[in-house]
């Protein structure tokens, strides 16, 4: 069994920052987690990909193209259909044109995609679903990590819009997922004082607070009141703040989709392969649950 993480997200939400720092994380954890980039239009990451959509297709060259012309965010689809249609060039990266290597190898068993910021992709096209698939038949066991930019999410309205986007991902992926929002290191105190109300969200205060003095708001009161049930409905909808620069912080954001991941077992066997640090007999190394 292998273990994939899609990153998804809106533009610039920190999905390449996200997959670079995981990755470091991971190794001065003595672990190995491989980064894929599956964007086509990157220009600039801080890690090493063990593969790279770019090799098969660039963005520039679906937009250079005499007959296809497309402008960049057609030009992005195109290239993840494209990816989709050259599966076996993936297959190949990953798995390294053999069959065999499918079972798992113990050296790219846990693999961080980091996905272009074309929401759509994920919301209602079908190529991230598709690729999804095409992980599981490789032997992948696949969660997907929505990043959200946290100071996208310090008043109601933006609280909203911000679930509701999450929720087409996941209704649309059909995957286990994790929300999580990211540069909460930007956030002012204030700012911070703010999102912790929504992180255990009373849907209900939220739409009090988004109806109050606001036309629009008087006016689709109903509206606002039936999104808020729908949320609290699909009670799945909840956010992890990842501070980036934070190790303790990496680390339970990493043992939450490890466990949703079911990675657990296979990551004892191999903690065992490497020296273990000298622990202190009554040190809890076993980080709650
Ligand atoms: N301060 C701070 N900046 C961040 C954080 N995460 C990302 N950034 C910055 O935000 C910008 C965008 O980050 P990326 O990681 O490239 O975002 P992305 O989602 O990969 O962007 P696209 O691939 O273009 O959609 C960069 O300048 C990052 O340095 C964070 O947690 N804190
Ligand atoms: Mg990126």
């Amino acid at each position: 069994m292998r273990f994939a993480q899609i990153v998804v997200g809106p533009a610039g939400s920190g999905k390449s920052t996200y997959c670079s720092n995981m990755q470091q994380h991971a190794m001065d954890g003595k672990r190995n987690i491989q980064v894929v980039n599956l964007d086509p239009a990157a220009e600039h990451f801080n890690y090493t990909p063990l593969t790279d959509i770019r090799e098969l297709i660039h963005l520039d060259d679906a937009m250079e193209d005499e007959e296809l012309h497309y402008g960049p965010n057609g030009g992005l689809i195109f290239c993840l259909e494209f990816l989709i249609e050259n599966q076996d060039w993936l297959k190949a990266q990953l798995c390294g044109g053999d069959d065999e290597l499918m079972l798992g190898e113990p050296d790219d068993d846990y693999i961080l995609f980091d996905m272009p910021g074309q929401i759509e992709l994920f919301t209602h096209l079908k190529m991230g679903k598709q690729l999804v698939e095409l992980l599981e038949s490789w032997n992948f066991r696949t969660c997907v990590v929505f990043c959200l930019d946290s100071q996208f999410m310090v008043d109601g309205a933006k609280f909203i819009s911000g679930t509701m986007a999450a929720l087409s991902v996941m209704a649309n992926m059909e995957q286990p997922h994790v929300n999580v929002l990211t540069k909460v290191d930007l956030l002012s105190a204030e700012a911070r004082k703010q999102l912790e109300l929504y992180l255990e969200p009373d849907t209900h205060n939220l739409m009090g607070e988004l109806t109050i003095g606001t036309g629009f708001g008087e006016k689709y009161r109903k509206l606002t009141e039936a999104i808020g049930s729908l949320i609290e409905d699909f009670s799945l909808v909840r956010f992890f703040p990842l501070n980036i620069d934070d190790e303790e912080s990496l680390s339970d954001l990493l043992l939450q989709i490890d466990s949703i991941l079911q990675y657990g077992e296979d990551a004892d066997v191999q903690v065992r392969d490497f020296d273990e640090p000298e622990v202190n007999e009554n040190d809890d190394c076993v980080p709650d649950m």
